[in-house]
Order: structure tokens, then C-alpha cells, then sequence
């Protein structure tokens, strides 16, 4: 039987606009940080003060989340004096959404006036000296479903967004990780904080042994089913990207070994870290320089 593809969500400028427009509309906070909780993750937005809450199904042409432990909702506040917005709960291509509806907020964020986006994740742990529990700061990344032609910037290039071909050797700003770094050796974590590769997968399977194998020979640290997508949006319109891992399990690359991976461990582990996670966090943002343009 032939079968026709689906037609790409591919969004214009207008459509952004009108969400962030609509967004105005609702808040007088103006962000300059986003911040997007992964896996488990949405605690983090306990941290923002004069909170206020949107939910997504309120935001015109924003996607639903389906996944456990997003919850689907904007949490605009206020952390360390600095104004913020939280996506509690983000999209993945797993779900069903494509390249340009899991990178839609970004875009929209940027429209807002934000100027630093916080990503972080739940991951598989690929590097055997990490343990579960451990945080990865993101000093760069492997973009598997961008390596195969399925990178949000495929398609006409808008250049109010971006450049045609940006760069990705710079897409985790250096100072933002030296300074979450310091925060966390500051904060007497050091020891579980390290830096690494993250690579992106289509997911919703786990790696297969073979895979994890396959995938730790081409220099990942840890491995999950999101993020590289919303980076390269937000190094395309020019945001600053800090990002982190919080390793939930180990990926199994042993024949012999019985572990399974499963999403209950995942979220499990995203609790044993919340406060860890929230600590840094704040700590990152009390010292975080504004950018010179927001001056
Ligand atoms: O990347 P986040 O959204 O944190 O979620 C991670 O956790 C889920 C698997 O347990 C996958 O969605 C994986 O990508
Ligand atoms: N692909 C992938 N995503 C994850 N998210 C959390 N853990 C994992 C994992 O082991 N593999």
C-alpha cells in the first residue's frame, strides 16, 4: 500500500512571532535566560520567583508534551535577579513531532529577547568512569538525526534567524562551562561533576549492546533523545548554550550483564539529583555575567 510522508511543520518567521507576541501578552517578565528541564527534570523551575505559569495547550501553534515526567507548561520567574523562563517538559521526535515542532520554542525564546539557553537531559552514561547520579557539563555533542539530513535548519534559510551554514565548534559557550565548573567544585560536587560528549538518537528504543558500543567508539560520554536539535536552533539565532546531563543510568555494553535500561529507573535517579541539580543551577545564574547587549 503506498503511504504519503507527512508534511513537515516547517513554521515562518510570522508564526513565531505571533507566539511570542501572544506570550507578551500574557506577562509583563521579559526572560533573558530559558531554561528547558529534561526527563524528570521540571523541579528546577521551583527555583523562579514571581512565578507565572502557561500552560502549553494555552500557546498558540506550541506542540503538547506526551512524555512521563514533562509536565507541559511555561514557568516564567525570576532566579538569582536574573528573569527567566522554563520549559517544563519538552518535545521529542520519538513523540511523533518533527525537527521544526522540537526546536519551535527556541526560536520563539529568541523572539522574546532571550540571550542564554540552559539545556539539560536525563542520559545514558557511556564513559566508564561515570556512575549514575553523575552530572555532565556538555562541552559539545554528536547530532545523529543532523549527521543524516534531519537538522531543523534543513529548508529555506531564514536570515533573520541565522546564517545558511552556522558553526557548531563553538556551540557550548567555554566561559558558561568553566563557570558551572567552578560553581559546582565551589559547591563541593566537583566530584560527581564532569565534562562531556553528548549524542543525540532518535530514540524511543535504548541502545542495543552493539549500539552502545558503536556509539562510545565515536567519542559520546552519554547518550540520550534530545537536546542537539534545540542547540543548533539556538546557536543558529545566536543564544548562548550552556548544557547538562544528568547520567540516570549506565548503558549496557557487557554481553554478560542483565541490567535493562527502563524509563522508572530514569526518573527515580532524576529525584536522587533534583536538589544537587538546583543548587548548581542557582549558583551558575547568581554569577552568570549579563550579556554586554542587555546592558
Ligand atoms: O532528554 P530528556 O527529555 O531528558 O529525556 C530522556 O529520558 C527519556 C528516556 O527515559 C528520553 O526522552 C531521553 O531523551
Ligand atoms: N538513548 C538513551 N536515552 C536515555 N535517556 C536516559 N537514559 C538513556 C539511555 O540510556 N539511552
Amino acid at each position: 500500500m503506498a503511504t504519503t510522508a507527512p508534511a513537515a511543520h516547517r513554521c515562518s518567521y510570522e508564526d513565531y512571532e505571533a507566539t511570542a507576541d501572544w506570550l507578551r501578552s500574557q506577562t509583563e517578565q521579559r526572560p533573558k535566560v530559558a531554561i528547558i528541564c529534561g526527563s524528570g527534570l521540571g523541579g528546577l523551575a521551583a527555583l523562579l520567583d514571581n512565578r507565572v505559569v502557561i500552560p502549553y495547550k494555552d500557546i498558540p501553534n506550541f506542540p503538547q508534551t506526551t512524555v512521563e515526567g514533562h509536565q507541559g507548561q511555561l514557568v516564567f520567574g525570576t532566579l538569582e535577579g536574573q528573569q527567566c523562563v522554563c520549559m517544563q517538559g519538552r518535545f521529542h521526535t520519538y513523540e511523533g513531532y518533527d525537527v521544526y515542532q522540537v526546536t519551535y520554542p527556541v526560536r520563539v525564546f529568541s523572539l522574546l529577547g532571550v540571550r542564554t539557553l540552559v539545556v539539560t537531559n536525563a542520559a545514558g552514561g557511556l564513559n566508564s568512569s561515570f556512575s549514575v547520579g553523575d552530572i555532565m557539563l556538555i562541552k559539545d555533542h554528536i547530532n545523529m538525526p543532523g549527521l543524516v539530513g534531519n537538522n531543523p535548519l534543513c529548508g529555506p534559510n531564514d536570515d533573520r534567524f541565522g546564517v545558511r551554514f552556522p558553526c557548531m565548534s563553538d556551540a557550548y559557550d567555554r566561559d558558561l562551562l568553566a563557570l558551572a565548573q567552578q560553581t559546582a567544585e565551589g559547591q563541593g560536587i566537583g566530584a560527581f561533576v564532569h565534562q562531556g560528549v553528548y549524542c543525540m538518537v532518535g530514540g524511543p528504543t535504548f541502545e542495543s549492546i552493539a549500539e552502545g558500543r558503536a556509539l562510545r567508539t565515536m567519542g559520546a560520554d552519554a547518550v540520550g533523545m534530545s537536546t542537539a536539535l534545540e542547540v543548533v536552533v539556538a546557536r543558529h539565532c545566536g543564544l548562548r548554550v550552556l548544557g547538562f546531563s544528568l547520567i540516570t543510568n549506565m548503558v549496557v555494553t557487557d554481553y554478560d550483564s542483565t541490567l535493562k535500561a527502563n524509563h522508572a529507573e530514569v526518573l527515580d535517579t532524576t529525584l536522587m539529583r533534583t536538589q544537587d541539580l538546583q543548587g548548581l543551577v542557582r549558583g551558575i545564574l547568581a554569577q552568570m555575567p549579563v550579556d554586554p547587549e542587555d546592558l
